[in-house]
Parts: structure tokens; sequence; C-alpha cells
């Protein structure tokens, strides 16, 4: 079929887990262009609240044509009300680490699909629980580098995943971009998640 027939794609992120998730659907984006937001939280805004506008603000900054299909989402961890961003450092990486260990989380994702004027947003809640952390284990957790550009300073995909005995929801969604809900905002979106015959 004519690939010029289909809306192309605008993968607005600059995670590359998110272009790896992609990949899993066989999905190669026309474009990869992160979004330059401010992601301060608000005073007092509560994580799933600042998810949505997170996600959303990336869509709407996004360069893109009008028929273009725009894809952002954004990845927040919970403590409660406390919004867990990216460590600044290791030390902050501990003191995320810490909070988390032994308790169980929430990790939020908000997807956003723009096309044109149009938006489709989903948000994607799933629950965590991490084991207590021996001094060991968050050491050596640290050392791998692994928290860096990470929400809440751990990957479930990586050598974290040693420490995360549990989870409720969708582990895509936790990595960072949920597929199954991915796929449906695409699709909604006129994007062509299956394409027969080739
Ligand atoms: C909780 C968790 C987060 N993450 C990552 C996914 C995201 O890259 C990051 C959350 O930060 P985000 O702000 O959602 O995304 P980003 O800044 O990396 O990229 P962009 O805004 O350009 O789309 O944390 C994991 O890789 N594994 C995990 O288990």
């Amino acid at each position: 079929m004519n690939s010029d027939a289909f809306p192309r794609l605008i993968l607005g992120s600059g995670s590359p887990r998110r272009l790896e998730l992609l990949a899993q659907l066989g999905i190669v984006p026309d474009a990869v262009r992160p979004p330059d937001i401010d992601e301060d939280p608000l005073r007092g805004e509560l994580p799933r609240p600042y998810c949505a506008r997170i996600a959303r603000a990336k869509a709407e900054v996004v360069e893109a044509c009008d028929d273009d299909v725009v894809l952002c989402a954004d990845t927040t961890v919970a403590l409660g009300r406390r919004i867990l961003g990216k460590a600044a450092d290791a030390g902050e990486a501990a003191e995320f680490l810490l909070a988390l260990s032994g308790r169980r989380h929430r990790v939020v994702t908000s997807v956003a699909v723009r096309r044109g004027g149009r938006i489709w947003q989903k948000d994607v809640e799933s629950a965590v629980k991490m084991k207590r952390l021996s001094d060991i284990e968050l050491n050596a957790y640290l050392a791998t580098n692994d928290w860096m550009g990470k929400a809440g300073a751990y990957g479930i995909q990586g050598p974290a995943g040693a420490l995360i005995p549990w989870i409720s929801g969708s582990f895509t969604g936790i990595v960072g971009l949920p597929l199954a809900e991915t796929a449906a905002l695409l699709q909604t979106a006129g994007y062509p998640v299956y394409r027969s015959g080739s």
C-alpha cells in the first residue's frame, strides 16, 4: 500500500525508552522531536493531574503539520502526594530510592496524541512494590547510573528489576509508554498501527 496514504507520525519525545517501545509494535516514527517545556509542578499539584497536564503540554508544543499524528507522554512516579521526578544527582537518587524502599508507590503515564487541533489522551496508572533495599543493593544500583534520566530514579526494565517483586497494572506504562493504550490512541487518531498486507 502506498505509504503516502498514511499520516506521518511524530514522536514528541527524547526518551530512548519510548522509541524502543514503539519499535516493539513495529512502529518507526517519521520524525523524533523532543519537547522543550517547563516540567516543574505547580504549587500543591497532585501527581496524576500534573502528569496529564505535562503530557498535553508536550503534545501542544511539538512542531507538526496539520495532518501529522503527534505522540507524547509523561511518566510520573508518585509516593502518596509527592512527585518524584528525575534525580539531579546520586545523592537525590539515593534519597528517592530510600523513600521508595519497602513500600508501594504509583507510576502514572499519560499519553497524548494530537492531530491538528484535536487531542486524545489516556492516563495509565500502575502500582509498584519496591523491596526493602540493603545498603549493598542501594549502592550497587546507584553505581550502575541506570537511575539517570528516569522518574523516581529507577528503571524497572533495567537492573532495578531485581528490586521490584510486584507490580499491578501496565509494565510498559511503568517504563514510559503503555503500549495497549498507545496503540488504541494512534488508531483513533487515524494512524494505522496494523497495516494489512504490505
Ligand atoms: C518509572 C520509570 C521511568 N522511566 C523513564 C521513562 C522516561 O524516559 C522517564 C520519565 O520522564 P519523562 O519526563 O516522562 O520523559 P523524558 O523526559 O525521559 O522524555 P520526554 O519528556 O522527551 O518524552 O523515566 C523508565 O525508563 N523506567 C521506569 O521504570
